[in-house]
């Protein structure tokens, strides 16, 4: 793993190959990009977007995390979130899908738009553009946390995030999360070829095994 300064304006290579992921968004507003390995490897087209949020609560030195019990994501740990319905907004989107996957129901000022994940997958055409929020409090301080038939709640120290059982790119961004620092990221997952080498995992979808990724800070200036 690398750490890239890119200075503003600069059309430097690197900046360039961050285009397909902007779509039209200047990558002058990235402050530093840690960017993987593999660029050998070409990025992925996609033809259509599909729009989801995934909404993390930190408070008290705790995250909450829930254990996806079934579908995408099946028994790994990740965020509450699910896809933007048609005429809401993703603000709206991420508080509701956090009241339905846990019972938190977000004060509207705390949570807030952190950042933004777009991962495509080989052989899927529709990329995955997630918003992230970051909250600190709910409406009822004595709010009852509630396991759902998709999510079981469970708070974790920050210090001991379950990394492990979560998606293999949320241990690059989490940081800035925790660190209130607004982020970008690209990952472009592709399976390994061969039957052998296919790893079945949870809801009997096939492990990916390569990634092409970058994930970049924004510039405080930029924010808003
Ligand atoms: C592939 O890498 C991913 N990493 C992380 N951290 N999160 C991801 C990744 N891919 C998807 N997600 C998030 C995005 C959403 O928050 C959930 C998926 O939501 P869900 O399975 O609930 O989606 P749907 O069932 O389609 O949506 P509804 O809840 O609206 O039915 O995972």
């Amino acid at each position: 793993m690398s750490l890239v300064e890119i200075p503003p304006g600069t059309p430097s290579d690197l900046a360039g190959r961050l285009r397909p992921v902007l779509d039209g968004m200047s990558t002058r507003f990235l402050h530093s990009v840690k960017s993987g390995e593999e660029d050998i490897i070409p990025w992925l087209p996609h033809s259509k977007v599909k729009y989801y949020t995934n909404a993390f609560i930190v408070r008290n030195g705790k995250i909450l995390l829930g254990y996806k019990k079934r579908g995408f994501g099946a028994h790994k740990y990740n965020g509450f979130g699910g896809k933007v319905e048609s005429g809401e907004t993703p603000l709206q989107a991420a508080s509701r899908e956090l009241e339905e996957e846990s019972g938190v129901r977000p004060s509207e000022a705390s949570l807030r738009h952190i950042g933004v994940l777009f991962f495509m997958t080989e052989d899927v055409d529709a990329a995955f553009h997630i918003d992230i929020f970051k909250g600190d409090g709910y409406e009822s301080i004595d709010q009852d946390i509630t396991d759902t038939d998709e999510m079981r709640p469970e708070w974790f120290e920050v210090e001991h995030i379950p990394f492990d059982n979560m998606w293999e790119d949320d241990v690059f961004w989490m940081p800035l999360l925790l660190e209130d620092k607004p982020f970008y990221g690209r990952v472009d997952f592709r399976f390994l070829e061969g039957e052998e080498q296919a790893v079945t995992v949870g809801a009997g979808k096939k492990e990916t095994q390569q990634a092409r990724w970058w994930f970049g800070e924004v510039q405080a200036e930029h924010i808003g």
